[in-house]
Parts: structure tokens; sequence; C-alpha cells
């Protein structure tokens, strides 16, 4: 595809995210199926899809000054992809950026629309982009200059001070690495390594579980042991695996399993004995943790439908050895890889997502067997959501506490970072270049 074709994908995608008809990263997925882009193009398109986005915000401050009038949101977003590439890639020369977006403008608009656009960039151009620096109240700034909702940087000041907040908001702005955890019953984590090695990648082992690597060059997918061996995960989530405290032959619970990235972890971690019960509520999606059970060789895993809010008609209390509860959330710690979420989501549905999450853990927490340890876990910094849903529910049942061994369990790297309480492991994507997640080990007494 050639590039200017590169840039009229990324456009449209653009205008499909900012009118809610779909995420970017499958609209990006889908126009790489499509097109059969080469890797040179799907690097190009990925750039300005995310890149435009992440800093829609930003951009949006950068045009105010040239643009008086309302403008179609098509050409908000030409003009916003056509600021992103002046201001923060090298490689293109301005003339040339200006040159294909008035072409792109005179394509879709006609003349008039191509002239306006061509006056608005020279004029950019000319004069530069406004600073930042103008801006006084501090979190205002902070949410223009990272492109974050001002409610939200509120929020994360308010959770865990500024200092904190503005680490993440930055580090948000960047893209995150690619992780894989290995399939340890088919091959280990140094063969993998040894092997994916000779055939040029480069990789780093993970510091957060002994299955896994970070892959800091070359296309996993296309491996041709990637289908058996591999499933791309983030290193917090390989975590959870880790912290199940879990044993071939004990009796385990899912409650929200799809795509099946933790319940294969956790299968594996099993040596594929005993069962684990992997529920989701959507059809399709079991069929996805079904799917990827076969592809690893795991038979120990038994997906099914269900609304794990009722799941005590088909199990006694006191059933399960242990339980996961990978809740469904905001997603406020994998902005990086999903920045739609960012202003996407309200104040009101974290709070509804919260009651959910309550909802699960109520409804989940009777099917444990005593002494049996339950796995509560998010990919969202949010307070609400984590330490205090965690909080209150240990108020109300005595019967559970946060596991004594919790704490002395957690890799090294984890003890000594800002997001380590009494109620779990927040982690932060600054911290340990992880996506933001949370998790903690609950277990019942009596
Ligand atoms: C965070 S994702 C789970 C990710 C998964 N544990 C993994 O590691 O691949 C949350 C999942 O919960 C499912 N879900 C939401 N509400 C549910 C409910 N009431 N019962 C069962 N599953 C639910 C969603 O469909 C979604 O797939």
């Amino acid at each position: 595809m050639a590039q200017k074709t590169v840039r009229e994908a990324a456009l449209n995608i653009l205008l499909r995210v900012g009118q809610g008809g779909g995420y970017s990263h499958l609209l990006i997925q889908q126009e790489i199926d499509k097109d059969d882009l080469n890797r040179k193009d799907v690097g190009l398109l990925t750039e300005l899809v995310y890149g435009t986005l992440q800093r829609r915000d930003t951009l949006a401050f950068y045009l105010a000054p040239f643009v008086r009038k309302r403008v179609k949101p098509w050409v908000r977003w030409l003009l916003y992809l056509a600021i992103y590439q002046m201001e923060y890639l090298e490689k293109v020369p301005d003339h040339a950026i200006i040159y294909e977006s008035v072409e792109m403008a005179k394509k879709k608009g006609g003349k008039g629309v191509g002239s306006f656009v061509n006056g608005v960039l020279r004029n950019i151009q000319r004069s530069g982009v406004p600073s930042l620096e103008s801006i006084e109240d501090p979190v205002e700034r902070l949410a223009i200059e990272t492109s974050h909702p001002k409610w939200l940087v509120e929020r994360f000041v308010k959770w865990y001070g500024f200092d904190v907040a503005r680490s993440m908001c930055y580090r948000n702005l960047h893209a995150k690495p690619t992780s894989v955890r290995v399939q340890s019953l088919n091959i280990t984590r140094d063969k993998a390594m040894e092997r994916l090695q000779h055939d040029g990648f480069e990789l780093e082992p993970s510091s957060l579980s002994p299955q896994g690597i970070i892959v800091k060059s070359g296309n996993i997918f296309r491996h041709p042991l990637f289908k058996e061996s591999f499933t791309v995960q983030d290193e917090s989530s390989m975590l959870v695996g880790e912290m199940m405290d879990v044993k071939p032959g004990m009796f385990v619970l899912d409650a929200c399993s799809a795509p099946g990235g933790k319940t294969t972890h956790i299968a594996e971690k099993m040596k594929n004995e005993g069962k684990i019960h992997a529920y989701d509520l959507h059809v399709k999606k079991a069929k996805l943790v079904e799917e990827k059970a076969k592809d690893l060789g795991l038979t120990n895993i038994e997906a099914k439908q269900g609304d794990s809010r009722n799941l005590d008609q088909f199990y006694d209390t006191n059933f399960f050895d242990r339980i996961l509860l990978d809740a469904p959330c905001s997603g406020l710690g994998v902005l990086r890889g999903k920045p739609d979420i960012k202003y996407q989501k309200s104040a009101e549905d974290i709070h509804n997502l919260a009651s959910i999450q309550k909802e699960l853990l109520e409804s989940v927490s009777p099917l444990l067997k005593t002494n049996g340890k339950l796995v509560y876990s998010t990919c969202t910094v949010d307070k609400e959501e984590n330490e205090h849903l965690i909080k209150a529910f240990l108020l109300k049942h005595d019967e559970f506490t946060v596991d004594p061994t919790f704490m002395d369990e957690l890799p090294e790297v984890v003890k000594t970072l800002p997001g380590l309480s009494e109620w779990g492991l927040q982690l932060f994507p600054q911290d340990l270049n992880t996506d933001g997640f949370f998790l903690t080990r609950l277990v019942k007494r009596k």
C-alpha cells in the first residue's frame, strides 16, 4: 500500500473511533487483514492511529487558535493527524505532510476544503503551536499535555498524589512491550528463548513469571511454535497464574475466563491435571477459551457459557480449592494498548462496574472451600474497583482475610513498589513497564 493510502486508512479508523464505531486495536487489525499490508505499512498505520488518538486532546489544544469555525469531524481528524506528524514524527518533512493532507482533503471534500486545510497547516508551520506552559492549573496542564480527561487526572491525583499520577499519564502515552508466556509442559523457557534467539528474536526473561519472555523485536505471531507453545500475555497478568498457588488435581473456578490467558496458565501450573471450570458470560468468548486450551494441548479445562453471579445453582458451597475472579473492569491500566478507553469511560461507568465486581465476588466466594484461596484481579488502577472493593468485602465477611503468605510469595521486584499495601498489589505502568494491574489473594478461614 502506498504511504498516502496508509494515511487515508488511518484517517478512516480515527473517524470511526471518534464516532464510537469501533475500537482502534480491532479496526487496525481489520485493516491489516483486509489489505495484507507489508510490515512497514503496518508499523506506520499503527503509529499514526495510536499516536494521534493517544494525543487527541493535546492536538486539539494545538489546533484551537488556528480554527475559529466549526469543522466537520473528518476534517478535524485530518488536521490532528497532520499536526501529530508535524510535532511528533521526525521522519517526514512538514512540507510533505502538508502536501499529502491537502491532497486527502481535496479528494474527500473538494477544492475548498483542500485550501482550508492548506491555510491552517501553513499557519501552524509559520507560527508554531501554542505553548502548554500557558496553562496555569497543574492538573489541567497535565490533563492536556498527556491527553487524559481532567476528571480522570483529578481521580488519579486524589488516589495516588500528583507525582504518581504524572508518571502514569506520561507512561500511558508510550507503546508497551509485547510479552509471551511459554507453555511450560511443551517447552522450557530456556529452550524457547534459545530457539527464538536462533531465529533472530531479541528477548529478555520476565522477572514476574518464570514462564514469561519479553519480546523486544521479532514477530512472535508468525513463529512456527506460536500456536502450541506461546500465549501473548502482559507480565502483570502472568503474576495471577503465579499467585494462584494451585497444585495438580485441584478443582478450580475461573469465573471470568475469556479469552483464556489466565485459565491456560493455571492449567499449565496444574500440570494438566484436576479440573478448571472456566466461565464467561458470552458463548462466543467461552469458545475462545476452549480453542486456546486446544491449541496448547490442555485437557483439564472445561469452558462454559454462564453468568458467574448465578453459579450457586450448579455447585455446593465449599466446592472449589481455588477461585480466580479476574473481573470485568474499566481497563484504566491498559490505556497504552487501548487509548480509546480514556475518552469513553466515565466516573459513573466505574461506579457501575464496581457494583458488578462486588456482586461477582459476593456470588463466587461461598463456593470456596475452607482454607481455599481466592485471587481477585483487574487491569485497572482505580481504587473503587480494587482496594476499596476488597476492603468493603473483608469488613462484611470476617471468614475471609488477605492471605498472610501472599506478600512473601510475590516476586522480589514488586516487594518495594509503592502500590503494595495490606489489601494487595497495585501495579502502575511506570513501575515495571507492565499494564496497570491489581491483584490480591484472600483465604477462607471458617
Ligand atoms: C478481564 S476479562 C477476563 C480475561 C481473562 N481472565 C484472561 O486472562 O484472558 C473479563 C471477562 O469477564 C466476562 N464477564 C463479564 N461479566 C461476567 C459474568 N457476570 N459472568 C461471567 N463472565 C463475565 C467478560 O465477558 C470478559 O471476557
